[in-house]
């Protein structure tokens, strides 16, 4: 069975590189609907696969890092790293380029960290990250399953590589969330939320 849970964050890009010429040339913004599929062939003491309850801890603190903010690719040239930093308290810094695309793979990747290090209380069993959704318009999104989001060929994207800014750490439940994700921390999931 797949579960979905929807989330939304505001956010600010430039996508270099691309065939259209204001995406690729204008700082612009998107109210993005993002997706997260989870499967299982068990259900949890509430027979449910996971509670929508649990994803609204450290999964959405994560999606929601970039609310309001900017999201900027590392390969940009340094003067528009430099100015965006300077102007954005909340901003993203991504090693590959912030298409919808990409930001379906990159969320992948931290919410698969999450789930891999999440110890579960409630009887859940085998819950497997399916794929993660990113609309960037009404009319437009990507899906990323697992061979996408660790494919070499589309970037190979480290945890390390994955830069929140101070003002973004600061806003979640726990400011060292994500290093504690990357040096391979257990959670534990609360019993009740
Ligand atoms: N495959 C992708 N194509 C485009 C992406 C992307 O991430 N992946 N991104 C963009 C731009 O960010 C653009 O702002 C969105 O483009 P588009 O869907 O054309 O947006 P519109 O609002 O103009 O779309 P409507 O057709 O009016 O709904 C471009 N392409």
């Amino acid at each position: 069975m797949i579960i979905r849970k929807l989330f939304k964050f505001e956010n600010a890009h430039i996508v270099r590189g691309c065939s259209t010429v204001k995406c690729r040339s204008s700082l612009h913004g998107h109210s993005y609907k993002v997706e997260l599929l989870f499967e299982s062939n068990f259900l949890d003491n509430g027979q449910m696969v996971y509670d929508f309850g649990l994803m609204k801890q450290n999964m959405k603190a994560l999606v929601e890092s970039f609310d309001h903010g900017v999201t900027v690719w590392s390969g940009d040239s340094w003067e528009y790293l430099d100015s965006m930093k300077k102007h954005s308290d909340r901003w993203v810094e991504l090693p590959v380029s912030p298409s919808c695309e990409q930001f379906s793979r990159v969320i992948f990747v931290m919410i698969d960290r999450l789930l891999q290090l999440t110890n579960s209380v409630n009887g859940e069993r085998e819950v497997k990250l399916n794929s993660v959704i990113v609309h960037e318009t009404d009319t437009g999104y990507a899906q990323a399953f697992s061979y996408d989001a660790y494919s070499k060929d589309m970037g190979y994207i480290e945890l390390d590589s994955i830069i929140f800014s101070d003002e973004v750490k600061n806003s979640w439940p726990d400011c060292e969330l994500w290093e504690r994700a990357k040096r391979g921390d257990s959670f534990i999931n609360p019993t009740s939320v």
